[in-house]
């Protein structure tokens, strides 16, 4: 069986390449053509989430520019003035089916701030209650440098993990992750992204899109982390779910863990921006990783950064890598007098990486 007939909930990232030929001209034969897919994938019990791309390059072509801007206002502009034609757009390619869409537009603020990720959490859930297919794009009109996600497969693997999706499409304008220095084919099946296979993945060349494969592999290893599946495929290949519904392969398919992060725990798993390190021993470096025990204040040696009980914190091995994430439940100026019992990180807060 594969992986999409045994899914419940999925998340499809679409790209600018597959949304528009050329700047700012949309393809809206493919996005009924998409449609069309998404409701044959609800016709079979599985829930659709969208992540779509391309109100920059809408709003490019609207507003007569030819080069992406370079500055943060004009592409803030481009993005507001696309955004709309671009929901209008998906909303009469599904009208047909009588399926209505929910717009959802997000900063990068909106999943580090738990209350705020689990509103995005319970309205997804209500809107797909209410038989909607919600379509996520960044907010770029507010969207500073720093509360960016930098890019939409960013996004949609950040996404896919806080509604649980079993599987997220990252449907682009190539059949896959080609093994460009290699044998020029499209690698099947990845258990692991090792530096080999990150090696095979280069940026963008278009004017309209943003991060290339660089930036799809990276959403795939956030994925993985959540215990999701990823496929990245083309997203102009009119049989591509049917094929996989059939169990035939197509595009790259990444596997997802073993161990899938529990749901209550995948707010930890995405945080990126954590509050400061702490570095701990090597036996205690064991009893996290090899007997998936709590992190005791006995094994730490060092802490970095002026974090606050309740921040996320990475827990580094020895070696200075970074082994997990976790809440810790005292202050960093207070975890050498740490003499509570109970874990400094608890099990039940803790992800290992
Ligand atoms: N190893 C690779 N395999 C396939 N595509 C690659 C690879 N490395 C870089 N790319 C580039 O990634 C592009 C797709 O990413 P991108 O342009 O960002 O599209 P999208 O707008 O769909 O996100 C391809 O057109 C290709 O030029
Ligand atoms: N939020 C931007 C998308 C940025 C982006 O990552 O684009 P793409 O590389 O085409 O997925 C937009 O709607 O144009």
């Amino acid at each position: 069986m594969s992986a999409l007939s045994q899914a419940k909930r999925i998340v499809i990232k679409l790209g600018t390449g597959v949304l528009t030929s050329g700047i700012g001209e949309l393809d809206t034969a493919r996005i009924e053509t998409l449609c069309q897919q998404v409701n044959m994938l609800r016709e079979q019990g599985i829930e659709v989430i969208l992540v779509s791309s391309g109100a920059v390059g809408l709003g490019m072509g609207k507003l007569g520019l030819n080069k992406r801007p370079r500055d943060m206002a004009n592409l803030q502009a481009c993005a507001s003035v696309g955004q709309s034609i671009l929901i209008n757009t998906w909303q009469k390619g599904f009208d047909p089916h009588g399926i209505t869409v929910a717009q959802i537009l997000l900063t990068r603020e909106d999943l580090r701030a738990k209350h705020r990720h689990n509103a995005v959490f319970n309205t997804v859930e209500r809107l797909l209650a209410h038989g909607t297919v919600p379509i996520v794009n960044e907010n770029d009109t507010v969207s500073a440098v720093e509360i960016k996600f930098g890019d939409n497969d960013t996004l949609s693997a950040l996404v896919a993990s806080v509604v649980n999706a079993d599987l997220l499409f990252i449907l682009s304008n190539i059949p896959g992750l080609i093994d460009m220095q290699g044998s020029g084919e499209v690698v099947e099946r990845i258990e692991k992204i090792t530096p080999e296979i990150e090696a095979m993945a280069q940026g963008t060349n278009t004017e309209t899109s943003v991060g290339g494969m660089i930036s799809k592999l990276s959403a795939a290893k956030i994925a993985h982390r959540a215990g999701c599946g990823v496929i990245i495929g083309s997203g102009k290949e009119n049989k591509l779910f049917e094929q996989l519904l059939e169990g035939k392969s197509a595009g790259t398919y990444f596997v997802p863990s073993t161990q899938p992060v529990k749901s209550h725990k995948r707010w930890i798993a995405i945080q990126d921006h954590t509050f400061g390190n702490v570095h701990i021993d090597a036996g205690a470096t064991e009893a996290i990783v090899k007997r998936g025990k709590s992190l005791l204040a006995a094994g730490i040696v060092k802490v970095e950064g002026d974090f606050h009980a309740g921040d996320v914190v990475r827990i580094c091995a020895p070696d200075g890598l970074p082994i997990a994430q976790g809440i810790i439940h005292t202050d960093a100026a207070e975890v050498s007098e740490y003499s509570d019992p109970a874990p400094v990180i608890h099990r039940d807060h803790l992800v290992l990486l």
